[in-house]
C-alpha cells in the first residue's frame, strides 16, 4: 500500500429549508495521513481522544465495515489525524470521518470506488446526503435519496464568503432530531418547499440578498430548533445589522452560520466576536474541491 495524505473539508447541512438535501463544503479541513504498519495505531492532534482499542475508533469501523462489504481484508494501518472542524457542533465532523474510513479501506484494500460508490456508502452510514455529498465534491450540493439511489446537483461559483459562530457547548445531531415533528400538514409542507424552492433559485441566479432572506424562513427545522441553539435571535439580528444577507443553523447545530457579501467576512467575523466574547467566530470560504488524496 502506497502511504498517502487524505484531506475532506467541513460542511454545513440544511443551509435553511434544504433539510437531508442541501450542503455546502467549508475550508476547515479533517486530515488523515496514513501509512501501512505492523498493527493498528491512531495518533490523534485534535480531538476527539483516541479510544484505547483501535476497534472501537470510529473511522477503523468504518473502514473495517467497507472492506467487509467487499471481502477483503483490511491490512493495519498507522494513521495521524489532525482535524481543524469542531466535533459535534453542526460542521459535518461526522460525515468527514466517514469518507475518511471509506477512504482508507479504499486505498489500504484497492478498491478502486468510483466517487458515486463513496457517495452511496457513506450516505448509507450517515443516514443523509446532506454533509457527504458536499465534502466529497466540494462546494454547494443539493441531492436526494429515492429508494436507495442518489440523484445530485453541485454549484461551485457561489460568491459569498461565510462567517460561523461556534459555541463552546455540543450538540448530537441525534439530540437535535428528536426535537422535529414526525409529519408537517400540506399547507405547511408546500409553503416550506416553497421557500426552499426560493432558496435554491436565488443562490443558483447570485441574487444572494433574497437567498439570505428566505434561508431565514426556513419552516421544516429550525422554527423547532431554536430554542436549542443559544443566542439564535441575537445572532440573526446583529449578523444583519452587521450586513449579512442572512443566518441560520449550521446542520443541526449549534453553530450559527452568516452568509456575507464577498471580501466582508473578516470585517463582520470580528464585529461578530465582539458581541460573542464565549464563541469562535470565524471567517470561512467555500471549498470548491472536496475530499482530496495525495500520496507521499
Ligand atoms: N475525526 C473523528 N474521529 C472520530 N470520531 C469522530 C470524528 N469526527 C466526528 N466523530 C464522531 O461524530 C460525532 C459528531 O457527530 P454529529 O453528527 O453529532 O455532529 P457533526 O457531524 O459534527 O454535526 P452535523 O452532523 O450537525 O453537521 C462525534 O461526537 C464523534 O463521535
Ligand atoms: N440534515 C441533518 C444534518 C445533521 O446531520 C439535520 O439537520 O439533522
Amino acid at each position: 500500500m502506497r502511504s498517502f495524505r487524505v484531506s475532506v473539508p467541513a460542511s454545513t447541512a440544511n443551509v435553511g429549508p434544504g433539510f437531508d438535501s442541501m450542503g455546502l463544503a467549508v475550508n476547515l479541513y479533517l486530515t488523515l495521513h496514513v501509512e501501512e504498519s505492523e498493527h493498528w495505531e491512531f495518533i490523534q492532534h485534535s480531538p476527539p481522544a483516541p479510544p484505547s482499542d483501535y476497534k472501537d475508533h470510529f473511522i477503523y469501523k468504518v473502514a473495517k465495515q467497507i472492506a467487509d462489504r467487499h471481502h477483503k481484508k483490511l491490512p493495519a494501518c498507522k494513521v495521524t489525524e489532525t482535524s481543524e472542524i469542531p466535533l459535534a457542533r453542526g460542521l459535518g465532523s461526522s460525515a468527514s470521518a466517514i469518507l475518511a474510513g471509506i477512504e482508507i479501506a479504499n486505498q489500504a484494500c484497492d478498491l478502486n470506488l468510483s466517487n458515486e460508490e463513496k457517495l452511496q456508502y457513506g450516505t448509507e452510514i450517515e443516514g443523509h446526503p446532506d454533509n457527504i455529498a458536499p465534502a466529497l465534491f466540494g462546494g454547494l450540493v443539493i441531492s436526494v435519496i429515492i429508494e436507495e439511489e442518489i440523484e445530485r446537483i453541485e454549484f461551485k461559483d457561489l460568491q459569498m464568503d461565510i462567517v460561523v459562530s461556534i459555541p463552546g457547548v455540543e450538540l448530537k445531531t441525534e439530540a437535535a432530531r428528536k426535537v422535529l415533528p414526525e409529519s408537517y400538514s400540506k399547507k405547511h409542507a408546500a409553503s416550506a418547499s416553497a421557500v426552499s424552492n426560493l432558496v435554491v433559485a436565488s443562490l443558483v441566479s447570485g441574487d444572494y440578498a433574497l437567498a439570505g432572506k428566505m434561508m431565514e424562513r426556513d419552516l421544516f427545522h429550525e422554527p423547532y430548533r431554536a430554542k436549542l441553539i443559544p443566542n439564535y435571535d441575537k445572532i440573526r439580528l446583529r449578523a444583519k445589522e452587521f450586513g449579512a444577507y442572512g443566518s441560520i443553523i449550521s446542520g443541526a447545530g449549534p453553530t450559527m452560520m452568516s452568509f456575507v457579501p464577498s471580501g466582508n467576512g473578516a470585517t463582520i467575523a470580528n464585529k461578530m466576536q465582539t458581541i460573542l466574547p464565549d464563541y469562535k467566530v470565524q471567517a470561512l470560504n467555500i471549498d470548491t474541491e472536496g475530499l482530496k488524496i495525495t500520496y507521499s
